[in-house]
């Protein structure tokens, strides 16, 4: 059914008037944040509330106009084809090209000759994944077969951590398959698919196989992950250490439930001096913990603000009647079931005026959710485009761990299994959300 010529008109002038008011805006944060950039305090990291706001608003407009005026058939060309870019970007990230290009004079660019040359690809077939990239800003050739970074390639120097999910590969096999389709286990997951296993990823990374110096020790890619976790929440969750009220709880104790380093622990602990915290994992994990915090924030330790503790969080909770438990990055790895397990052994340490926080991404639908701010018209209630990156990642989980990213009444159907409450939902810029529960008799 194709839409009406005055609906297009319509919601295409509405968006251009959103995508001129919202780049006035953009443009007065942006000289704002310049002027402030000496200033102590400044998180440059985190965007004024203004300045995400309207962001997140362009975005969507022009996900939404490109849409509004593309012929369908190329669009659905488009995404279904998406995965060639991400080819691309992956083969780009692998021969380490940004590194190569910023080696360069930024006003010559380096020839796609001699990128070829030192990655080992032949430099007309490089051209063209090159040209790919940059018709989409990665990269930019200033002239013929001379390439320069871009702000957005910039991040790709020295980076490890641009990495596509190879598991998503095997999503369809499982999503196909009449059994396993309906499987609600962590265990039946495309990841168990891609790797010939029945071990959860968690288990996975740390059977013992041989290490390079003949002792027995957990797989390779076990120290990539857990320092990956970390670099996620850095780039993730910044807004959270500020935009959640942290400084309202005083030197109260923090329990950091499946904390792996301690990210989220340790950035709190470095905003916020009076906090004191637990942070547990598993016995491999936090082993590994312990060294990270001795190297960047030794002073905790020495303070004893912070231990360290072996825990499944599958068993019950040793700390009974903390102030505050987080769970950072842990629901969204695990099937309902699993997840109220997690949340009832918390149900059972909590004191009643205990909250335990949930930071994990809260997904809007594109019709919208009582408990979340709305899109203004005539964009999708998410923000469209501006929250596609959360819904990719919500297909990571789903590949990894048969996992979910949750919406704001799925979480509450969760918490009311496990005898908790939702109490607030705080949206956090960028990303990130804290979701805040409390005991089902909680009534303050
Ligand atoms: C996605 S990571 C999040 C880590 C941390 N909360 C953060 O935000 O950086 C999930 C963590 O859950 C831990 N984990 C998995 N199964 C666990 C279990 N049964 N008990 C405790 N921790 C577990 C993993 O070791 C890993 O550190």
């Amino acid at each position: 059914m194709s839409q009406p010529v005055a609906e297009k008109i319509s919601q295409l002038r509405s968006l251009v008037r959103l995508l001129v008011e919202s780049s006035e805006v953009v443009i007065k944060e942006w000289e704002a944040e310049a002027a402030q950039a000496s200033e102590p305090n400044n998180t440059p990291d985190v965007p004024s509330p203004a300045l995400y706001e309207a962001r997140r608003v362009i975005i969507g407009a022009c996900g939404m106009c490109i849409d509004l005026v593309q012929d369908p058939l190329l669009r659905l060309g488009e995404v279904v084809s998406s995965y060639f870019a991400a080819k691309c970007l992956n083969i780009a990230v692998q021969a380490r090209v940004a590194d190569i290009v910023a080696e360069a004079d930024p006003q010559r660019g380096i020839s796609v000759e001699d990128i070829g040359r030192r990655t080992g690809i032949n430099g007309r077939k490089l051209a063209q994944l090159l040209r790919c990239l940059s018709t989409i800003h990665i990269f930019s050739e200033i002239k013929d077969g001379y390439f320069v970074n871009t702000r957005t390639s910039e991040y790709m120097v020295a980076n490890d951590s641009i990495q596509g999910g190879a598991v998503t590969e095997k999503l369809p096999a499982v999503l196909f398959d009449p059994v396993k389709t309906h499987s609600r286990s962590p265990r039946e997951s495309a990841f168990q698919e891609a790797y010939g296993t029945n071990s959860t990823l968690w288990e996975y990374l740390e059977e013992p196989v041989e290490q390079p110096d003949g002792t027995m020790g957990p797989r390779p890619a076990f120290n990539t992950w857990i320092g990956g976790m970390m670099a996620a929440g850095r780039a993730e969750s910044s807004a959270t250490y500020v935009d959640y009220p942290w400084h309202t709880l005083g030197s109260r104790t923090v329990i950091d439930v499946g904390g792996g380093l301690g990210g989220m622990s340790l950035e709190l602990a470095k905003r916020y001096p009076d906090l004191k915290f637990v942070v547990q994992d598993r016995e491999a994990v936090i082993e590994k913990a312990e060294l990270i915090w001795k190297q960047e924030l030794p002073e905790a330790l020495e303070a004893e603000r912070v231990k360290f503790m072996r825990h499944d969080f599958f068993t019950q909770q040793p700390v009974k009647e903390a102030d505050v438990f987080i769970l950072r990055h842990i629901l969204h790895d695990w099937p309902d079931d699993e997840c109220v397990t997690i949340l009832r052994h918390l149900r059972d340490a909590m004191r009643r005026d205990s909250r335990l926080l949930v930071a994990d991404k809260v997904m809007q639908t594109t019709a919208g959710s009582p408990l979340l701010k709305s899109a203004p018209s005539p964009l999708p209630a998410n923000y469209g485009y501006a929250h596609h990156m959360g819904n990719i990642l919500a297909i990571g989980m789903l590949a990894l761990f048969n996992g979910v990213e949750r919406t704001p009444e799925e979480f509450s159907a969760l918490a009311e299994n496990a005898g908790l409450r939702v109490v607030k939902i705080w949206e956090c810029r960028g990303l990130a959300y804290v979701t805040e529960m409390r005991r089902n008799d909680y009534d303050g």
